[in-house]
């Protein structure tokens, strides 16, 4: 052995070559300890796990289906059951995260607050929604901040909705009242009829008085009412955003185009009209009131109207509820003779019943999809830039894990003398996001549910049409741009007081 070694190091070719060996062999030996340590260290780049893909369309076919189940915020929880809270989705080109734990939700929306303050713009929206330059979809930065600014200021505060009371709601309201009491005793479609007053009062917080007259109000609804539709009508838009060809060929590009032509319109025909009416009447009160274009765009519109739906069907399936909330509006009513801004804040079970239907019913159920702009670790796994975060809200705010064995029960009691908020800083209930992009029309939005449901409670009992009982009343749901119900809420008002 010895003889052998020494007539091996004795021939210079063959040392050499043991030389090269050994150092091929410790080069490799760093590349593997660098490789373990950074599997380790856990600086790979490591996905988070969903379910398998194909080509092109990735996990699309996942999401398929014909049931209630396939809508999107069950279908994703259904999926996260099985791949867990950050899974990942490949929803044609656009790569997917979605988020279906408070913990997580805190971790994107809290601890990593600026890397997802902007949201993904398609095609679709750029169009319909003046891309960029709208609040919604407008990159987080100066534009953005003096957008959220004048309208906070301007509209979308609570105080305000309470100075206007006396003017828009009151007059909207009683309507609503008057046309509830002449058909009292029939069956009534109560979401058309809260729909409008609804859109009433929010119309006529942008126009300003001098727009009363309801001309606009109608070619507005219709807008939104299509804006909402198209949600449908815009899939490749969405899951395919760089593929316009393929928008101009579905037919998806004339919708939209269609839809801005119409908007642009009304819009017009708005400003024009105030303009005129400017020249007559120099009166400065509405002076900053218009913020027409936001108001136009706002899928959020919806939100209010829906809520109250939710709020009186879930009522109607729950009569020992209803009894009560009517009992404390009532009591307040008589003890001040009328409902106002004042006796609305001492309704402390109405609040609750609101906050509840929030939770079980959030008309943003995936909140509103928010994009990472930068690469960044959430619970461990790698977030590239570009990946589209979407936070399951209705999943989070079901899970029992958070709200107990009475989950997926309506029961306002959880929320009475509760600290529990939907201010953004309770991630298990977070109807309105959080962070930065929280929504900025929570107190303006709540304002107005508070008010119209203490009306529908005080003035009136309800009864469900013949042949539908409260365990028969269909709670479907369908996803526009909102979370609303599948069919129309038709019930009996009888007047009372
Ligand atoms: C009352 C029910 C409402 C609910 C449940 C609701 C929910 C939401 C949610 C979940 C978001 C996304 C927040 C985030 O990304 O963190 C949002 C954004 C927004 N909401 Fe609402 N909303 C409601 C009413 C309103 C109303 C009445 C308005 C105005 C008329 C409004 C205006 C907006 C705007 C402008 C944004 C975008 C904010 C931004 O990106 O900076 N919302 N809303």
């Amino acid at each position: 052995m010895d003889h052998h070694l020494s007539h091996l190091l004795a021939s210079p070719t063959i040392f050499s070559s043991l030389i090269i060996s050994i150092l091929f062999l410790i080069l490799i030996s760093l590349k593997l300890v660098k490789l373990l340590r950074a599997i380790f260290s856990g600086r790979k780049v490591v996905s988070p796990p969903g379910p398998w893909r194909l080509p092109i369309v990735g996990s699309i076919h996942h999401l398929g289906g014909t049931t209630s189940s396939s809508l999107p915020h069950r279908r994703f929880k259904e999926l996260s059951l099985r791949y867990g809270p950050l899974m990942h989705l490949q929803l044609g080109q656009v790569s997917t995260v979605v988020v279906s734990s408070a913990e997580i939700a805190q971790e994107v929306l809290k601890t990593n607050d600026l890397i997802f303050a902007n949201r993904p713009c398609t095609h679709a929206s750029e169009i319909l929604l003046y891309g960029p330059s709208d609040i919604i979809f407008s990159p987080f930065g100066h534009h953005w901040k003096l957008l959220r600014k004048i309208a906070s200021l301007q509209m979308l505060n609570g105080r305000r909705v309470r100075s206007l009371q006396s003017m828009w709601i009151k007059k909207e309201v009683s309507s609503l009242m008057k046309s509830l009491k002449e058909e009292a005793g029939s069956c009534v479609n109560l979401s058309e009829k809260v729909f409008v007053t609804i859109s009433g009062i929010t119309s006529r917080s942008a126009f300003g008085k001098k727009h009363n007259k309801g001309r606009h109000l109608e070619a507005i609804m219709q807008v939104s009412e299509r804006i909402s539709e198209s949600t449908h009508e815009t899939v490749v838009s969405h899951l395919f955003p760089s593929w316009k060809w393929l928008q101009v060929l579905v037919g998806e590009t004339r919708v939209v185009e269609e839809i801005c032509r119409n908007s642009d319109l009304v819009l017009r025909n708005i400003l024009v009209g105030e303009e005129e009416e400017e020249e007559d009447d120099d009166d400065e009160e509405e002076e900053g009131e218009c913020l027409l274009k936001t108001l136009l765009e706002m899928k959020d519109q919806e939100a209010p109207p829906t809520l109250v739906e939710w709020a009186m069907a879930e009522m109607m399936k729950n009569p020992r509820i209803m009894r009560k909330a009517q009992a404390e509006v009532r009591q307040a009513y008589r003890s001040k003779g009328h409902i106002n801004e004042t006796n609305i804040e001492e309704l402390e079970y109405l609040k609750a019943i609101i906050k509840e239907t929030l939770r079980l019913h959030p008309p943003a159920p995936l909140m509103a999809p928010r994009e990472c702009t930068q690469t960044c670790e959430i619970n461990g796994y790698t977030i590239p830039t570009g990946t589209q975060v979407i936070v399951n809200v209705w999943a989070i705010e079901r899970d029992s894990k958070y709200w107990g064995s009475s989950a997926e029960e309506f029961l306002p009691e959880r929320f009475v003398k509760s600290w529990i908020d939907y201010r953004g800083s309770n991630f298990e209930y977070i109807p309105f996001g959080a962070g930065k992009r929280i929504c900025p029309g929570m107190g303006f939005g709540v304002g107005i549910v508070e008010i119209v449901l203490a009306h529908l409670l005080c003035f009136f009992d309800w009864e469900l049409p013949s042949g539908i009982t409260a365990e028969t009343l269909d709670m479907g749901e369908y996803l526009s741009s909102t979370l609303r119900r599948k069919n129309k809420l038709i019930l009996i008002p009888i007047s009372c007081i």
